[in-house]
């Protein structure tokens, strides 16, 4: 049985179609990444699945049961952790976790085993306000909350916006061990570097899924011919680029141009002809596509049909 189990859920609020069709499945002790950029959905699927909203359409259970009949029931053995600070700001850490122990009629003490690791590392702060902390620690916090009552599957909403590098690299540390518990861990996030860190990703964009998999095997199996290019005119070359037959699209990434063309090419061809428009070329490499490009592929409007008679 499936940790999760999401078959055909829609959700629409007024004329926005929030999630059209959505259905994946987590199991016990995976690590499924839901990416996607603002406004997909994400939060969403989260609050359905959290038993927050109803769903217009579709069935979903956790833990075997069903979202809607069974919520008390999910309630007891689900962690959220919501997009947004959840946090009292007014208690301090160890306040907060003894309240969230509390109301799930629990103890701190009782399953201290499985948040200890974590909280260690913000016990030095314990007296202090919850609105006074960091981002990182704030975020270290919200996660003991979400699992001081042992939880079989977390969800996550984008836990790591707005938190910096070092502590967003310690919180994937500290999911993959608690993966390791066999705990089921729902987790969104915009950023697409994250995905590499899932067991498996559902790219979503305006409500939909565009595609399910091991982050490596989308890799592995997005064959377009990709180049990345540095020149010292990112906007020139593109709009050169861009107007070119063999070109699929070009798009920047940082100092680069990754530019996808219809067919392979020889890079040495791509560089000289760059170069033919004055554009001083300083590196064209064939490159492997990031979850990123993958993404950015997949969302790519179809062009609208012009009328030609
Ligand atoms: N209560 C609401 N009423 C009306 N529209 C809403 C409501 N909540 C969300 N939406 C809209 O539904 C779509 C999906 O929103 P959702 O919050 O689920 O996306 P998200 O991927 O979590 O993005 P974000 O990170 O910005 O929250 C967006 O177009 C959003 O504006």
């Amino acid at each position: 049985m499936a940790a999760i189990y999401i078959d055909n859920i829609s959700k629409s609020y007024g004329d926005i179609r929030a999630l059209e069709n959505i259905s994946f499945e987590v199991a016990d002790g995976e690590l499924f990444g839901l990416i996607g950029p603002d406004g997909a959905g994400k939060s969403t699927l989260f609050r359905i699945l959290t038993t927050l909203l109803l769903a217009d359409e579709g069935n979903a259970t956790v833990v075997g049961h069903d979202v809607v009949k069974a919520y008390k029931e999910i309630r007891k053995r689900v962690g959220y952790m919501p997009g947004r600070f959840s946090l009292y700001q007014d208690l301090s850490v160890e306040e907060n976790l003894s309240f969230f122990a509390t109301i799930f009629g629990t103890t701190i003490e009782e399953n201290y085993d499985l948040v200890k690791d974590i909280y260690v590392q913000i016990e030095p702060f314990k007296d202090r306000l919850a609105g006074n902390l960091s981002g990182g620690m704030k975020q270290k916090l919200a996660l003991c909350c979400a699992l001081i009552h042992k939880p079989e599957v977390l969800f996550l909403d984008e836990p790591t916006t707005g938190v910096d590098a070092v502590s967003r690299k310690e919180f994937w540390d500290m999911l993959k061990s608690l993966k390791e518990k066999n705990i089921a861990i729902l987790v969104s996030t915009p950023y697409m570097d994250e995905a590499s860190l899932c067991d498996r990703i559902a790219l979503i964009q305006e409500g939909k899924i565009l595609s399910i998999d091991a982050p490596e095997k989308m890799i592995a199996d997005f064959k377009k011919p990709l180049y990345a290019i540095k020149t010292n005119d990112i906007y020139e070359t593109l709009l050169f680029l861009r107007k070119q037959d063999y070109t699929e699209s070009a798009l920047p990434f940082g100092e680069y141009i990754h530019l996808i063309t219809k067919e392979p090419m020889e890079i040495k061809n791509i560089g000289q002809h760059i170069k033919l428009e004055n554009i001083p070329v300083e590196e064209v490499k064939k490159i492997e596509a990031t979850v990123e490009d993958i993404f950015l592929d997949l969302s790519k409007k179809p062009e609208v049909p012009t009328k030609t008679d």
